[in-house]
């Protein structure tokens, strides 16, 4: 691997940033900080970052084709207006769970926005198991809910040929495959791809790159590693000097650069001592393979 370089583009410290999104239009990338009740988006030209605060956690944010975005506030499926600030509901889930909020959210390649759900964390992974559901909004605003009983639904992607659906049940330690059926937006036939290995911990978000290898950010693993779902071979181990990445997505030129978030929470203020740019948000050159541009949500 020629020259892999590894750098903090945000030592914003987040406390836990997820969801990271390469917007084109603005040379952006959007993210959220979830427990910080944040939305932030980095312009990458002037290095200057901007926040929208909302009223609950968020947990994803997603491009909307008819402008402004989604992000999946609470157990709300919300739309955001980036210049008022202002959120609008478009549907809630889990009504009946008072302690869940939704986790990991993304737009499949037919514009509809999937997330999933899980009970509120006393510690990172330390919370009551099993309440959480996979959703997808649709673009006419209708709620499918795909499976219930899952701990922390974390990251998700979509094969390049659309016919696969990836998903990560984070306490599982598991990578999960699923049949796709891009007209109807179902599912079927569940499989492991990959099993993570003690030192590569907890599996957390998850992108495509255009080989249509995964890359999975491994949560107090401190690392990225790339995996062929196809073989269950891991082809690649990118560490970080921070234990605590979430997830990951490629994006700038030409989405030749992979962005990964981090988290501080949960650090002791020794290890943050240690790890100063815990929270931060990386960028990643010399991977030597792109990735895909998002989908947007077109509702
Ligand atoms: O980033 C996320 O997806 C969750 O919201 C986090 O809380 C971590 O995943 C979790 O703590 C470790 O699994
Ligand atoms: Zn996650």
């Amino acid at each position: 691997m020629s020259s892999i370089k590894i750098e903090c583009v945000l030592p914003e410290n987040c406390r836990c940033g997820e969801s990271p999104v390469w917007e084109a239009a603005t040379n952006s990338l959007l993210f959220v900080d979830i427990p910080a009740r944040k939305v932030g988006r980095w312009d990458s030209l002037s290095k200057r970052v901007q926040y929208v605060t909302v009223d609950a956690p968020v947990s994803s944010v997603a491009i909307r084709k008819s402008g402004g975005y989604v992000a999946t506030i609470g157990t709300k499926f919300c739309a955001l207006n980036w210049d008022n600030h202002s959120t609008a509901i478009l549907a809630t889930v889990d009504t009946d769970k008072k302690n869940n909020r939704f986790n990991d959210g993304k737009v499949d390649p037919a514009g509809r926005y999937f997330a999933g759900t899980m009970a509120e964390e006393t510690a990172p992974a330390v919370l009551e198991r099993h309440q959480g559901a996979l959703y997808s909004l649709f673009p006419n605003h209708h709620v499918e809910k795909y499976f219930d009983q899952v701990d922390i639904s974390n990251g998700l992607d979509w094969s390049l040929d659309h016919k696969i659906f990836y998903y990560i049940d984070s306490l599982s330690y598991s990578v999960d495959a699923f049949d796709y059926d891009l007209q109807t937006g179902k599912i079927a036939n569940r499989r492991s791809v990959y099993k993570l290995e003690k030192e590569e911990q907890i599996p957390d978000g998850m992108c495509i790159d255009v080989e249509g290898k995964l890359w999975v950010a491994c949560y107090n693993g401190g690392r990225v590693i790339r995996l062929d779902p196809e073989t269950g071979k891991r082809l690649q181990t990118v560490k970080l000097p921070v234990e605590n990445t979430t997830s990951c997505c490629f994006g700038g030129k030409d989405y030749s650069e992979m962005f990964v978030t981090t988290a501080q929470d949960g650090l002791t203020s020794e290890c943050v001592m240690k790890q100063p740019e815990a929270g931060g948000i990386f960028k990643i050159t010399g991977l030597g393979v792109k990735g895909i541009p998002p989908y947007p949500y077109a509702g």
